[in-house]
């Protein structure tokens, strides 16, 4: 690599890279001038630090020319000083899954850097900047998400490393102006029918010009913040979860439930026949035509019928400490305990429909959620079985 002196946005970059940098590392290089300046930035402190160094491109196939787009830019990371470039060519599962083409994509890239950077012992490091941070929380903020998608991404998390996120993109830009490198613009990062391109070409200029500078660093300070809050919570729930889960064994014998429950139950005949919330046979309105005692004994746990639909080896839930449990703590048990037992994507409104039936219980029928069904049955959430949801 030649040893020039480097230029003013060059010498930040290799500083943000000199900072995190404490072993192997494998470049994610999409070709962009975030990645590019970020390569420069690793074959630079990697060859003054004698660390082990690789660059990893991934081919998607999804635009023409990819392959050859892939080829220049291994041809300009050797260039840098790479001996160990890899371009990945990953297969992009058809249009019509849940994530979409772009989730898919995302998804079949990251297993490959994954891979390639345990393959190695390495770290991966990649190009995102306070830019894609900003971009993120405000997605987050427009989608009514929660601290966990606010808090962003992290520097570090597991071998993911990202040294840059917190320069401003057109640093990177700077940089390989500075070092003379072609740089690629992906066409989605502009293409408006991305929300995420939108964000970046009108929102964010938008509010510069009517609020002024510094946003991006605000929304990225935000995501700090949140991140903190979620990490403490997620702990707490995590321990919260260990604490109200109930091993299957134990949820699917009938003589170890919960007795108030029972009695509980046989208080509230009369409201009994509730429909279950989002439940794909009703809405929320009470269904008069049940038989309300056939009702108080499945919940009781004393219908045959209730103990052949539980699927086998399914822990259960415990409601009484949940329903003391503060709010952001319960939800998040809950919406673990739904993923776990199989439910695909859980929407904020079904976790709320679940929660209902530790804190507002009144007898209702199975909740329907994301490929699950959930019942509260002797003081226990249960999964009942599977959902048409
Ligand atoms: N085709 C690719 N090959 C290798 N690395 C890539 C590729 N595309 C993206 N990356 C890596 O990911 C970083 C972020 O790029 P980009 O924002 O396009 O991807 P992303 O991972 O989908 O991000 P986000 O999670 O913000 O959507 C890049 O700086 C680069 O390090």
């Amino acid at each position: 690599m030649a040893r020039k002196a480097l230029g003013p946005a060059t010498l930040e970059i290799v500083q943000a890279v000199r900072g995190h940098a404490t072993g192997a590392m494998v470049a994610a290089v999409s070709g962009g001038a975030d990645s590019l300046a970020l390569a420069h930035a690793v074959a630079h402190v990697g060859a003054e630090r004698d660390l082990p160094y690789a660059a990893v491109t991934v081919d998607h196939g999804l635009q023409d020319g990819s392959a050859e787009r892939a080829a220049t830019v291994a041809e300009q990371l050797r260039a840098m000083g790479y001996s160990d470039v890899v371009i990945e060519r990953v297969e992009v599962a058809p249009a019509g899954r849940p994530a979409g083409p772009e989730g898919d994509a995302r998804a079949a890239r990251y297993a490959v850097l994954d891979a390639a950077a345990a393959a190695r012992g390495a770290d991966l490091v990649l190009g995102h900047t306070l830019d894609d941070q900003a971009e993120t929380v405000l997605l987050g903020l427009l989608r009514g998400s929660g601290s966990r998608s606010l808090a962003g991404m992290a520097v570090r998390s597991g071998r993911r490393l990202r040294p840059l996120l917190w320069l401003r993109r057109d640093r990177t830009r700077t940089a390989c102006a500075e070092l003379g490198l072609q740089v690629w613009d992906d066409p989605h990062n502009s293409d408006p029918r991305f929300t995420r391109s939108r964000i970046r070409a009108r929102l964010l200029p938008l509010l510069a010009d009517e609020l002024g500078p510094g946003i991006p660093e605000a929304l990225a300070r935000t995501a700090d913040l949140a991140r903190a809050d979620a990490d403490l919570l997620d702990r707490l729930a995590g321990d919260l979860y260990a604490r109200v889960l109930i091993p299957s064994e134990v949820a699917n014998s009938p003589q170890d439930r919960d007795p108030r429950a029972t009695e509980r139950s046989a208080e509230l005949p009369g409201v009994l026949g509730s429909s279950g919330v989002l439940g794909s046979s009703g809405g929320l309105g009470s269904s008069k035509d049940r038989d309300s005692s056939a009702d108080a004994g499945r919940i009781a746990g004393a219908d045959p019928d209730a103990d052949a639909a539980r699927r086998p080896g399914q822990p259960a839930l415990s409601c009484a400490p949940l329903a003391d449990a503060d709010a952001a703590l319960r939800t998040r048990v809950i919406k673990r305990w739904l993923t776990d037992g199989g439910a695909a994507e859980v929407p904020y409104a079904h976790v709320r429909a679940v929660e209902a039936l530790i804190t507002d219980w009144h007898g209702q029928q199975e909740v329907q959620v994301r490929g699950i069904a959930v019942r509260r049955i002797a003081g226990e959430l249960r999964v009942v079985g599977k959902s048409g949801l």
